[in-house]
């Protein structure tokens, strides 16, 4: 179990660059197996999740070549249909969330998709009845097993329909487009997400061929295809990054730019961290976030009630940044109520903040009322462990702005989706150190 080491107090300065999405490298990376031509993607980040997954597409016979850092090229023309049965994909497939939507394009162009409960963040239930009900409108046969948790869908041939998806689950969307792009006949989703990394995939595969229409609505029409051709694709950067580090620099109280951050994605998110108080500047692609000397104050609605920040589905705020809202919250002036409506173990960590000196109430799973310190006074170090990928960040930027040497444990959680963190924080000024 790696561990973080974190002198806190520290000013940062500098400019930091974020990552290729996470979520759309899982995405875009499954699309892959749709095509038996090469398919070449940039801007791949180098991260546990998406390291598995590229690994997980190589034991199924997907050729890749690695053509820098953080671009391959993907030819999925051999596919070892077998692996799919094997022990060792049971455990290979468990070891991340975006596994599951290998599903769709396996259906859709082999007939057969196969996936045993996949992993990601314990963040609460994460059902997958949006997958399969999709599937299985599409003419798809549905299997599970209980015993080892086992999923499978079969079809001969995919036809076309109209589905309304009981709600608009973000990997559900993706796989299920996968699946229709090479149906027969026409395809409508309604109440599909729309959120810019599905946006990309789907323009990824218009590319490739497929005809979807309504991109970046809540309606896609799909008509299907006999088959996709290769494609160049480059990924957008992760907005989840971005809003980590609009926290992390207020919560220093540094001046950071974001650079490249493909401003017009981002949707309401600079807006949120500006209800916080926080001065979010637009510098060209890049945010600019000047040195909050005299802290930052949290606005209330227009009627003096006290704010209150929700997740919801795109163009919604992100449940991904809800932690991090809460973690900067603790240091602003005024109070928050933050509310996780999508998942329901999320908000647990806030106990450790609270540990660190934070004014927080946890009303329920789902809620949690932030009382901020003004900075009249700092967190104090402490040591922790990350309970899931946000929770670690939101612990990490708390043990930066801390007073003291913190310790971060279980830090394989924060690497499943930063890309090198501690390199990156240390280029901008921060004290961590990995240990082993
Ligand atoms: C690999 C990946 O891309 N993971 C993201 C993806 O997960 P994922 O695709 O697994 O999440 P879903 O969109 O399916 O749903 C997440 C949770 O929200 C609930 N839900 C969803 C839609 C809705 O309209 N109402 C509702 O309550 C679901 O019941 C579920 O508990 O989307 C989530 C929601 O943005 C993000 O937190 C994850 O980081
Ligand atoms: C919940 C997340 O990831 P995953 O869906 O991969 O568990 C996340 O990225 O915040």
């Amino acid at each position: 179990m790696g561990t973080f080491k974190i002198e806190g107090g520290h000013q940062l300065k500098g400019s930091i660059q974020p990552q290729g999405a996470k979520n759309e490298a899982l995405q875009i990376l499954c699309a892959v197996l749709l095509t038996p031509e090469r398919v070449t993607i940039n801007n791949i980040p180098d991260i546990v999740d998406v390291n598995k997954l590229i690994s997980l597409l190589k034991k199924l016979g997907v050729k890749i070549e690695k053509l820098s850092p953080n671009s391959y090229a993907f030819q999925a023309n051999n596919i070892n249909l077998e692996y799919l049965e094997s022990a060792e994909f049971k455990e290979d497939g468990k070891g991340l969330r975006g596994s599951i939507m290998i599903v769709g394009p396996l259906l859709a162009r082999f007939g057969k998709g196969y996936i045993p409960k996949p992993g990601g963040d314990k963040i609460g239930r994460r059902r997958l009845d949006t997958h399969f009900e999709g599937f299985i409108k599409l003419g798809a046969k549905f299997r599970y097993s209980k015993e080892d948790h086992f999923y499978g869908v079969e079809s001969d041939k995919l036809k076309g329909t109209y589905m309304l998806l009981e709600e608009a689950s973000v990997t559900g969307t993706a796989n299920i487009v996968m699946a229709a792009v090479l149906a027969e006949g026409q395809t409508t989703i309604y109440n599909a997400a729309c959120e810019p990394y599905l946006q990309q995939l789907c323009k990824m595969l218009n590319r490739m061929g497929a005809k979807i229409g309504g991109v970046g609505s809540n309606k896609l029409i799909i008509d299907g295809v006999e088959s996709l051709g290769g494609t160049d694709h480059t990924m957008l950067p992760d907005m989840i990054e971005i809003g980590s580090w609009i926290g992390l620099a207020a919560m220093t109280k540094s001046e950071l730019t974001i650079t490249n951050v493909s401003w017009d994605d981002l949707g309401v998110i600079p807006n949120v961290f500006r209800k916080l108080g926080i001065t979010v500047e637009r510098q060209g692609d890049n945010i600019h976030i000047p040195k909050h000397t005299d802290g930052y104050e949290i606005q209330n609605f227009i009627d003096g009630s006290i704010l209150t920040i929700s997740d919801a589905p795109w163009p919604g705020f992100t449940p991904d940044l809800l932690s991090i809202i809460l973690v900067v919250a603790t240091q602003a002036r005024g109070s928050v109520l933050v509310h996780q409506k999508m998942f329901e173990s999320r908000l647990f960590f806030v106990d450790k903040l609270i540990d660190m000196g934070a004014k927080i109430i946890l009303c329920d799973p789902h809620r949690a009322t932030v009382i901020g310190h003004d900075f009249q006074s700092t967190l104090k170090a402490t040591t922790m462990t990350s309970p899931d990928i946000r929770a670690g960040v939101s612990l990490l930027i708390a043990a930066l702005s801390a007073k003291g040497t913190s310790t971060i444990m279980n830090i394989e959680q924060i690497d499943r989706g930063y890309e090198n963190i501690d390199v990156r924080l240390r280029a901008i000024g921060a004290h961590i150190e990995r240990v082993d």
